[in-house]
């Protein structure tokens, strides 16, 4: 009697394993003529008697020919060891095509919804309901409790419909110079007909300004002791009245389309427009604080690769009251002039300096935003108008659609998309506050470099 034969007449299979893998033979017989299987066949503890039986194997039943327990007096070999790595990869190779399937369909399914979350809320400010429900309300106001509208409803003809979208860059033409505010104003007048006009909503200046997620800079902090004009960044009290140009703030109060009509000019069809909106005061305000906070010598970042000279506001402290002014102001205009545009929820606000011997202008540049608002603060300057060509992507996007004149305390808004630039300035120093507004299209990468500068590759600078 072998070893091998004694360790399975004591059923201890990790010791019959052992000897095996000492290539002790299997097939070897006692004294009776029996081998280790015809022993384990007679082990009476189940348990052992599995684990000995698993350990062997009959050549014929590797091809399928036969059975351990049934290979009585024949040879008999160690049944192979199963290989780990080579069962993971039969696996993985059965299931590739399924898993591969799987996260294809999963990918494409986040992609579609990511994709129909903008086009619902392009449909969004035309389906009409009932005077009271207004989904146009819900649109503005990403943080603060703001109650703005939007602007009158569509007509339905008293119940429920909905309607198509115009296409891109198309605006309903309210508050245009040029007339084209007809289409807003035969929806007025549809509205006053179906006894539905929109109520002016209140005007709302403050509020907390906070956002999740948002949180104080190290430099907002540090210069909070240094500021010139604390009311500046004081949300609680807000924008003050005598901060706006009053026909602006008379506009926003009233929200008809003729108090808009006589605010607002449009230069450009549905692409650029332009209104008197702060008072000299706020922006001499802002000037002595930008300087201020550069006597400071805190760090201040710029605001994008084409600007060398201007400073990131949202980074120097005051993003809560620019998040007031967008939620109650800037959300409710843009909504006005492009119903199809998805409520904001964030924005980059910096201002931009141009002076002789600095940056003097500004490359064709589209923006990173949605929509930006463009303020002129000051000072006394000439030259440096802001030239716009087409949308990007659109066959014209080179060629020169006009040049808007800055003046002081006036604001323009426009797309993002449409593409501009700054002339140089030809005497004197320009300040201007822009904000690029943001919609949440987490999806979209952010164009923080803006496009290569064509002056500092010597090719032309502005528009065909
Ligand atoms: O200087 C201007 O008026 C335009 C500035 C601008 O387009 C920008 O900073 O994105
Ligand atoms: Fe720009």
């Amino acid at each position: 009697m072998t070893p091998l034969h004694r360790a399975v007449t004591a059923g201890a299979s990790r010791v019959f394993e052992f000897l095996l893998d000492q290539k002790v033979d299997p097939s070897a017989r006692e004294a009776q003529g029996r081998n280790v299987l015809d022993l384990a066949k007679d082990q009476s503890d189940a348990s052992a008697r599995r684990a000995l039986l698993q350990l062997l194997e009959h050549p014929g039943q590797a091809d399928g020919r036969g059975d351990a327990e049934q290979a009585m007096g024949s040879e008999l070999r160690r049944r192979p060891k199963k290989d780990p790595a080579a069962d993971l990869k039969v696996k993985f190779a059965h299931n590739a095509a399924a898993t591969f399937w799987f996260v294809s369909v999963s990918l494409a399914s986040f992609q579609y919804l990511t994709d129909i979350r903008d086009a619902s809320w392009s449909a969004a400010p035309y389906v009409v309901r009932g005077p009271a429900a207004g989904p146009a309300r819900q649109r503005v106001g990403a943080a603060s409790a703001a109650r703005v509208s939007l602007g009158p409803v569509r007509p339905s003809g008293g119940g429920e419909a909905e309607e198509t979208a115009p296409p891109e860059g198309h605006t309903p033409g309210m508050g245009g110079a040029n007339g084209s505010g007809s289409a807003a104003r035969a929806v007025g007048e549809a509205d006053a007909a179906a006894g539905q006009a929109a109520e002016p909503a209140p005007l709302v200046l403050s509020g907390s300004g906070a956002r999740p997620g948002e949180h104080e800079s190290a430099t907002a902090r540090k210069y909070r002791p240094l500021q010139k004009h604390p009311a500046l960044f004081d949300t609680e009290s807000g924008w003050q009245e005598d901060w706006f140009d009053a026909d602006f703030l008379a506009a926003m109060r009233a929200d008809t389309d003729e108090a808009w009509s006589s605010a607002v000019e449009e230069h450009l069809p549905g692409a650029l427009f332009s209104c008197r909106m702060f008072s000299k005061k706020f922006c001499d305000m802002l000037i002595e604080e930008v300087d201020n906070f550069a006597a400071t010598g805190l760090p201040a970042r710029r605001p994008n690769s084409m600007n060398n000279y201007g400073i990131i506001l949202n980074e120097i402290g005051w993003k809560p009251m620019v998040n007031v002014l967008q939620d109650n102001i800037l959300a409710r205009i843009a909504a006005r002039y492009w119903p199809h545009i998805a409520p904001f929820d964030g924005h980059h606000t910096f201002i931009v300096r141009y002076k002789e011997n600095e940056d003097r202008g500004l490359d064709m540049h589209t923006d990173d935003s949605d929509v930006t608002f463009n303020l002129c603060l000051g000072r006394e300057f000439s030259g440096a108008g802001l030239s716009f060509c087409g949308v990007m992507g659109q066959p014209d996007h080179r060629r020169h659609s006009f040049t808007y004149k800055h003046n002081i305390g006036r604001c323009c808004w426009h797309l993002g998309r449409q593409r501009h630039g700054a002339d140089d300035i030809t005497a004197g120093e320009r300040l201007n506050l822009i904000v690029w507004n943001h919609t949440p299209r987490t999806a979209r990468p952010r164009n923080t470099s803006l496009l290569p500068t064509r002056r500092r590759r010597g090719l032309p600078t502005r528009c065909a």
